[in-house]
């Protein structure tokens, strides 16, 4: 019913919702992984009475949740997260993340960083060796951004980084995120010090963020088109794996595409 890569997301979702503890603050991820963990925890509140609340990363997650009947509170009200759970486009063996290929990085990081743990869901295509092979995204302020994209260049330039930078688009005009912003993707191949380009390109007054999110994640989960799931905790080299059966599972996602 699922091709393997949304299998892959399905199962990541499914095995993270094991880190969801009755109660809890959630915070809810943006993208297509997530948007699997959303139809879950609408699932579970509804079939099963899970108890949470939720803050989202995004105006199009604040609309799925609300739409399946998860109510999404402002993050100022609910105050410090016990959980968050986002999908990502790379991470690396120390679980460094590229994020932002859905525009909705800062909110993420701002969400992200005001909770107790970070659980990322994911599939092996986004495991890599070296950040860098997805390109940067960096949320920049509408006034002066052409300047604030020379100045990014400029610093590619001093660190030796052979770069380009690329206007992200949303049809005939430049992409703008929820929080009014531009999105310029970072064409690096490869990050060779990924926290000293965060400093620097952070300096430049008109960057907001970047798609860095570096010693955040606390746990990644990687889902695959077989029904496998591994979890890797931070700071640990070993990976669990949980096999489910995708028959006994068909059910529920037939239950939860709707
Ligand atoms: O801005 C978007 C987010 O950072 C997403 O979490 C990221 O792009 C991964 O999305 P997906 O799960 O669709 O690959």
């Amino acid at each position: 019913m699922l091709n393997a890569a949304e299998t892959g997301k399905f199962i990541s979702a499914k095995r993270a919702l094991e880190f969801v503890q009755p109660d809890m603050k959630l915070g809810l991820g943006t993208g297509s992984t997530a948007a699997w963990l959303v139809k879950l925890l609408a699932d579970a509140k509804s079939n099963n009475g899970l108890q949470f609340s939720a803050a989202a990363t995004s105006s199009v997650t604040t609309q799925l949740a609300e739409s399946l009947g998860i109510k999404i509170h402002a993050l100022d009200d609910i105050g410090q997260l016990d959980l968050a759970i986002d999908g990502a486009d790379e991470f690396d063996p120390d679980l460094n993340l590229i994020k932002g290929g859905g525009g909705a990085l800062l909110q993420e990081k701002i969400v992200e960083t005001a909770a107790d743990q970070l659980v990322i869901i994911t599939d092996a295509s986004k495991q890599v060796q070296h950040l860098g092979a997805f390109d940067l995204p960096v949320e920049v302020v509408k006034f002066g951004w052409q300047t604030t994209q020379r100045l990014i260049a400029d610093v590619l330039k001093t660190a030796d980084v052979d770069g380009q930078t690329i206007t992200r688009r949303g049809g005939d005009n430049p992409f703008v995120t929820d929080e009014g912003h531009f999105i310029l993707d970072l064409r690096l191949k490869k990050i060779g010090n990924p926290a000293a380009l965060a400093t620097a390109l952070t300096s430049i007054a008109g960057v907001v963020e970047t798609g860095l999110f570096l010693d955040m994640t606390t746990a990644i989960v990687v889902g695959d088109g077989n029904g496998l799931a591994r979890v890797q905790h931070k700071g640990s080299a070993d990976w669990t794996e949980q096999q489910y059966d995708l028959d006994a599972e068909a059910a529920l996602i037939k239950r939860v595409m709707g």
